[in-house]
């Protein structure tokens, strides 16, 4: 089956504390603080005016028994009772609109604070939590937190305020009777405190769950055409099918626990109303109660009732909202190893925080990088500072460079060993075995992956001194797989300079051999590309990409073999055309192809993740055995 490239993350054994998750809420009660002041007291109002109506029933009840009743009387009690309903219909109203408006508006300002620390982390992160697995924590998880901060706050909030008001009033009317009514809700509370732990546990399972069909269903629709290709549509059914299965089955555990929640509550409501029926019914024979006074009692058990179902609902809500919140909190508190985050507005992205974050077993540890980058009294100066002299006088130095991807599948093996070597402006090749560590060069130069301190400098200075957004802006990336946005050719092309002129955007296009195909598609440049740009060819996409890296107009391009879907013409075109544009640019252009490396100014050759040969490609046609080779199936195919 086509599986996950990772698996969603594991549900975590390390809960975080109560105190740490409701301090994540903190700051957005205290926002609205107003806005659920009012919703609460309104909500307290209806309580109050609910707490009356069992009062007119039992000066109805009585008034009735007395004979003393009057029509006059019981229209007075019926009007009572109509305005009160109005009330608690209006202000009920209004404590949805202050509390469920604050919950919505919540989960609207969680979810974008999840977004913008997603956005801010770095390669290695997403190596471990797939979209799926993201796009899980902000649907499913983030409408169980808004589904506790509102319905089940509520809930719990009206269960409170009604059951110690009816108890109050209960007791009011016999202490005697009230005790035989708690009598049973013990068993309530224990059945709650036992039950809701499991719950914990089961409901993170089954977000987990969610987790892995979300991040299924996902690479199935990227893949496609490659699963049609190779007839798989009913194994991708059957392992669909299987975690739904899976699904299913966590969904029943859940279930299970739910299922005695309830009907528990329910057993012990009705055991509370058993006593009162009997002992209730003797206190009125023996007239140590009035008739009123019972049916008001019953009414308020009745209400009494309510709030004892509600705990489940509310253990279970709340259970929910909790283990949803601290899987948010998990991501929250994934630290960047690149120590990045956006930068603010006005805030200088250069220099490095006070604190830096410490390493321990793999994972970032310290502050968490809300905070950008600032140099006190500096602002922007220093980033155009530094921008400016690197445009002027572009050098990149690899030194001794070793590195291991934090995840890689066979611990401690090193995808670059000892690479040491200057990068000034020129084009250079860079060549080598599958695996042997072409990309990964690429991928450190542009700051996905965290380097050692002394190993990489940009302009003479430690990349890890510098602000990874910075680095990034002085390079122009084209990667193996170009990602397009499903917008139009234009605004795909000028994703780096959104303002660039018509004339720029063609230009670049006819340096990337691109323009003749898009004059000929039915809107021109502003043909809608599809999902992934899917209605392009391969060469038309990396063609798109070269092109918007060209307009990017940075000091140092990188292609990493984004020319391999072109044939040998259209690529010997596309490279004049990058040749035109890159003078006085660092160009570093990886690729299995002689015929490209040929024109480029040097070749660096890489074996097993070391640098064996960096040489003119005449040179190592002469004198490089992997390189002769090379050149000799290539020369081979081409007869
Ligand atoms: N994200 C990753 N996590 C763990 N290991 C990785 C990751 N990406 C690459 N590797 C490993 O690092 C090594 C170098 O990979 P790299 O992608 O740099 O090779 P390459 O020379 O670009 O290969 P190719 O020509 O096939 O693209 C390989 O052993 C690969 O398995």
């Amino acid at each position: 089956m086509i599986s996950q490239e990772s698996e969603p993350s594991e549900p975590s054994q390390n809960k975080p504390s109560l105190a740490v998750l409701l301090a994540l809420l903190k700051p957005f009660y205290f926002q609205y603080r107003y806005r659920l002041l009012f919703g609460f007291l309104a909500l307290l109002a209806v309580d109050f005016l609910q707490l009356t109506i069992p009062l007119y029933l039992k000066q109805t009840v009585d008034i009735l028994k007395n004979g003393t009743a009057t029509s006059r009387e019981l229209l007075r009690i019926g009007g009572f009772l109509l305005l009160t309903a109005a009330g608690i219909m209006a202000l009920r109203f209004t404590w949805r609109v202050l509390i469920i408006g604050f919950s919505r508006r919540m989960e609207a300002h969680l979810r974008a604070r999840l977004f913008a620390h997603v956005l801010a982390m770095d390669k290695s992160f997403f190596d471990q939590h797939p979209p799926g697995d993201l796009m899980a924590h902000a649907s499913n998880d983030l409408s169980a937190v808004q589904m506790a901060v509102g319905m089940g706050m509520v809930a719990a909030a009206d269960a409170l305020v009604i059951s110690g008001a009816a108890l109050v009033l209960m007791l009011y009317i016999s202490p005697f009777l009230t005790l035989m009514a708690v009598l049973p809700l013990p068993l309530l509370g224990l059945s709650a405190w036992f039950l809701s732990d499991r719950l914990h546990t089961r409901f993170d399972q089954v977000q987990h769950s969610f987790g892995l069909i979300t991040e299924f269903a996902r690479n199935s629709m990227v893949a496609i055409r490659l699963i049609k290709s190779y007839t798989r549509e009913q194994q991708q059914a059957r392992a669909f099918g299987e975690l739904g299965e899976n699904y299913v089955a966590a969904n029943l555990k859940v279930a299970v626990v739910q299922g005695l929640l309830f009907p528990v509550a329910i057993l012990v409501g009705n055991l509370g109303m058993l006593l009162i029926l009997y002992y209730g019914g003797k206190l009125v024979i023996k007239e140590a109660i009035t008739l009123g006074d019972f049916v008001a009692f019953v009414h308020y058990l009745y209400m009494l009732i309510w709030p004892m179902m509600a705990v489940g609902w509310v253990t279970n809500i709340a259970q929910r909202g909790f283990t949803s919140l601290a899987r948010i909190h998990r991501l929250l508190a994934a630290r960047s190893r690149l120590e990045n985050s956006l930068p603010a507005v006005g805030a200088n992205p250069c220099v490095r925080p006070e604190h830096p974050l410490q390493y321990i077993n793999g994972q970032a540890q310290g502050p968490a990088p809300t905070v950008p980058y600032r140099k006190k009294g500096v602002g922007g100066e220093y980033y155009k500072e530094f921008s400016a002299r690197f445009r002027s006088d572009p050098v990149i130095s690899l030194r001794a460079l070793n590195f291991s991807y934090p995840h890689h599948h066979k611990a401690g093996a090193s995808s670059l060993t000892g690479i040491s070597l200057d990068l000034r402006p020129g084009i250079l090749g860079i060549a080598g075995r599958t695996g042997s560590g072409k990309s990964t060069v690429c991928r450190l130069l542009t700051r996905q992956y965290p380097v050692s301190e002394g190993m990489l400098f940009f302009a003479n200075q430690d990349v890890n001194s510098l602000a990874p957004a910075l680095i990034r802006e002085q390079i122009s990336y084209v990667s193996q797989n170009p990602v397009l946005f499903s917008s139009t050719i234009a605004e795909n092309i000028s994703l780096a300079v959104p303002d660039a002129s018509q004339e720029e955007i063609e230009a670049v296009a006819k340096l990337a051999g691109l323009h003749a195909d898009i004059i000929n598609m039915e809107n021109g440049y502003q043909t809608r590309v599809g999902e992934r740009g899917l209605r392009l060819s391969g060469g038309q996409k990396q063609r798109l990409a070269i092109a918007r890296a060209l307009l990017a107009d940075r000091p140092v391009l990188i292609i990493d073999d984004a020319l391999s879907a072109l044939d040998v013409e259209t690529e010997q075109q596309v490279f004049a055309g990058i040749r035109a544009r890159v003078t006085g640019k660092i160009v570093l252009i990886v690729s299995h192809r002689l015929k490209l490396l040929s024109g480029t100014d040097q070749v660096l050759l890489l074996d097993q993740g070391k640098a064996v040969a960096l040489e003119h490609h005449e040179h190592l046609l002469l004198h490089n055995d992997f390189y002769q080779a090379m050149a000799e199936k290539q020369q081979g195919r081409g007869r």
